[in-house]
């Protein structure tokens, strides 16, 4: 079942009476006094400029995280609509005409904003820095005129967030070549029967909504040819303006919708005091007219580049102060009185100029630290004129200027939007000086906002080449990335940060000395050195001393003082950090030195296990001195040992004990030789041994290296290789 709500959500004041009350004290949103009920005070914007786009009149950013997904619901993929107002989806909340993306990158969905930051609380971790601009595709029905002619539509709706469109006619016959046929895909495309409700409900603009009240600059646009419905899509018909508006109206566009959506926002959160301003202005023939003050000449205003804040701004616009819905509704009403309008054959209410409603969102809430947070969001939302084509609108005169500016404007702005989606170009000159539309619009392009583009396209086969342009744009749109962030005041926003500083650092500091700590006992016993290290570190001694800090007071001190704040756990840190890695040096050495001494300990322990096993094995053969080569007598003190020294040395060595000597033979000896002269010597007992059984009767005592013992000798000859 489709389901959708009955009517425009309620307005307190729908009687008129509440509008009147409102607006006494408040004076008329446009300085002319045509107006009844909009800003309590209305003053040019002139000492703060109205930024391009984002976020840049802070002159001070902080990454912001949050997910777009209100906004944007996340929809199944239905099947492909019947066309009979009826849903087809398995979600109840899902019209049948809408069709979406799941998991589309850069979708209102996936919009992850570095967030976290400008909490203060540090709990949430950065995500996406960049996201992709979001755009959806709106389809209007078949007008009486292209029903009438017999126009048929050129487009199809697959679902899954696409549009088929068809190949073009050539000559009388329409060609249904198949190469002809372009497939594109949106984040959501809304097909004719979609209602100016599901607009607000799943194009992602109640995110937009949100992320503006969050402190992001937020840009809403429509784009597309003449007559293919971006006035209505953004305002409603214009006849919802001529006389006192009906707030029920079920025609009402996004921007009145919006406004309900923002104060109910605002109204829910009474932790924070906002401040809403509001200005209107459209760009007329190159020329800025302040829609809410446009003078009785339509005098242009000056489009000027800020330095402070990086961006392009209007000088002495009219911001007016909206306290009520109401005040902001009259904003919408006063402007759309204003702004230019003229017919031709395409449409007999064509906007004949780019209009810009911004509304600013200024807020201050109190964080838990008791620090104050300003922040200044702001929507925008552009309708922009629609290109056309002079000869289909048979524009002339005044009509025909209108449109070269139009189409120049937009042919700036298609440029912009080529080279942002560019990965080479992006980087290079980008043309936004060409038009006043495009310096309006840099940073909703390619700044720090959020931006959604609602490109509105006809069915009508007739307007084919101008669908096919407006899908590509669209489609180019979608792959032009922006870096969302807060906008907020720098003094604030360096306190925030100086406090997110200490709160990493603490964190650091509390590892370092747990890190020391454990070190501290896993290491007592390796000596003296390391002792007294580490005596010094637990015992606070690191070089820097931190004074006593109060953390629950901490959000009473001022910027200057948690900046040195910081400095000293930096300090601190950093001598932590060089202390514990001197530490891991010592315990490297001390386990290196550790290893080497445990391994000749082993080949010690192995070689006295063999020694050992042939003494055991070899009852036939008692201890008996060693008898050195050269003297030939037999050194007392040595049993079983060869000592190939020479005779004063070996007097001498028989004098030490046993391990002593050992430890010195090695020395002298190389591993290989002291091999050589073992097996030898194993090798020679094995042949006594032998021998022993051979003939009991032998005279064992005797010398095996006696040149007497022929037998011996003999069977020395059969000693394998191995052993010799
Ligand atoms: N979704 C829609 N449902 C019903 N009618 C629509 C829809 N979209 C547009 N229309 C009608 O089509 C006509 C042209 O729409 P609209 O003026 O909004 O076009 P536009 O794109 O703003 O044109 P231009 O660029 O010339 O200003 C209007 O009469 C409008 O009411």
């Amino acid at each position: 079942m489709v389901r959708r709500a009955s009517s425009v959500p309620h307005l307190n004041n729908n009687s008129g009476a509440s509008s009147a009350d409102s607006g006494t004290t408040r004076g008329r949103a446009a300085a002319n006094g045509r107006g009844k009920r909009a800003g309590k005070s209305s003053t040019p914007s002139g000492q703060q400029p109205q930024s391009s786009g984002s976020g840049s009149s802070s002159g001070h950013r902080v990454p912001r995280s949050r997910s777009l997904t209100n906004g944007m619901r996340r929809l199944s993929p239905q099947k492909v609509g019947t066309g009979t107002g009826t849903g087809t989806g398995s979600s109840r909340n899902t019209p049948y005409f809408l069709r979406s993306r799941e998991h589309e990158i850069g979708s209102a969905d996936t919009l992850e904003i570095v967030a976290s930051k400008s909490t203060g609380t540090g709990s949430e971790e950065p995500s996406t820095p960049e996201d992709n601009i979001n755009v959806v595709v709106r389809v209007r029905p078949l007008n009486d005129k292209e029903k009438r002619d017999r126009h048929g539509p050129t487009l199809q709706f697959p679902g899954n967030g696409q549009v088929i469109i068809e190949g073009n006619d050539t000559g009388s016959k329409r060609s249904h070549n198949r190469d002809s046929v372009r497939v594109f895909t949106y984040n959501v495309v809304f097909e004719p029967g979609a209602t100016q409700e599901d607009i607000l409900d799943y194009s992602g603009i109640k995110r937009i909504i949100e992320m503006g009240i969050e402190g992001f600059s937020c840009t809403a646009f429509c784009y597309g040819q003449t007559g293919s419905g971006k006035t209505h899509t953004l305002t409603g018909p214009p006849e919802l303006f001529q006389g006192k508006p009906n707030p029920k109206d079920p025609r009402h566009g996004l921007i009145f919708r919006s406004f309900v959506y923002l104060f109910q926002l605002i109204k829910n959160r009474k932790d924070v005091n906002y401040v809403l301003k509001a200005s209107f202005m459209e760009i007329y023939n190159e020329r800025v007219i302040d829609l809410l003050n446009p003078g009785s000449h339509r005098k242009p205003l000056a489009v000027r580049w800020s330095k402070k804040s990086g961006g392009f701004f209007v000088e002495n616009l009219f911001t007016v102060d909206c306290e009520e819905l109401d005040d902001l509704l009259a904003v919408l009403e006063e402007g759309m009185r204003n702004r230019a309008v003229g017919s031709h054959a395409m449409n007999d209410h064509s906007s004949r100029s780019h209009t810009i409603l911004t509304v600013h969102i200024l807020s201050d809430q109190q964080t838990d630290g008791g620090v104050f947070l300003s922040k200044h969001g702001k929507i925008n939302f552009v309708d922009l004129a629609g290109s056309e084509l002079t000869k289909k609108t048979m524009s002339e005169g005044k009509t025909l200027e209108e449109a070269n500016n139009i189409n120049k404007s937009l042919m700036v702005l298609g440029y912009c939007i080529a080279s942002l989606s560019d990965n080479k170009k992006r980087s290079g000159h980008i043309p936004y000086r060409d038009s006043q539309l495009t310096k309006l619009l840099a940073d909703s392009l390619a700044g720090n906002g959020v931006t959604l583009m609602i490109a509105c396209v006809s069915p009508a086969h007739y307007n084919h080449a101008e669908t096919l342009n407006t899908l590509r744009y669209a489609s180019r749109a979608k792959r032009i990335r922006t870096k969302p962030v807060i906008m907020m005041d720098p003094r604030e926003a360096l306190i925030l940060s100086l406090k997110r500083d200490i709160h990493a650092l603490q964190l650091e500091n509390e590892h370092l000395k747990a890190a020391l700590n454990l070190h501290h006992q896993a290491a007592e016993p390796l000596g003296n050195l390391l002792e007294q290290q580490l005596e010094r570190v637990s015992s606070g001694d690191v070089g820097v001393t931190l004074p006593k800090v109060d953390l629950e007071r901490l959000p009473e001190l001022d910027g200057a003082e948690l900046a040195e704040l910081v400095k000293l756990y930096m300090a601190e840190n950093e001598s932590l950090r060089q202390e514990n890695n001197h530490l891991f040096t010592v315990r490297e050495t001390i386990l290196r030195d550790q290893e080497i001494v445990c391994r000749e300990n082993e080949r010690l322990l192995k070689k006295l296990e063999e020694v050992n096993n042939v003494c055991v094995r070899s009852p036939l053969i008692p201890a008996r001195p060693a008898i050195s080569p050269t003297t030939g007598q037999a050194t007392p003190g040595t049993e079983i040992w060869t000592n190939p020294e020479p005779a004063a040395l070996a007097a001498a060595a028989a004098l030490l004990p046993l391990e002593q000597r050992m430890s010195e033979n090695m020395e002298k000896r190389t591993h290989t030789a002291q091999r050589r002269i073992d097996q030898q010597r194993i090798a020679r007992n094995i042949l006594m041994m032998a021998n022993a059984f051979r003939k009991p009767n032998a005279q064992l005592e005797q010398h095996p290296n006696n040149k007497d013992n022929k037998d011996v000798n003999d069977s020395a000859a059969y000693v394998p290789d191995m052993l010799a």
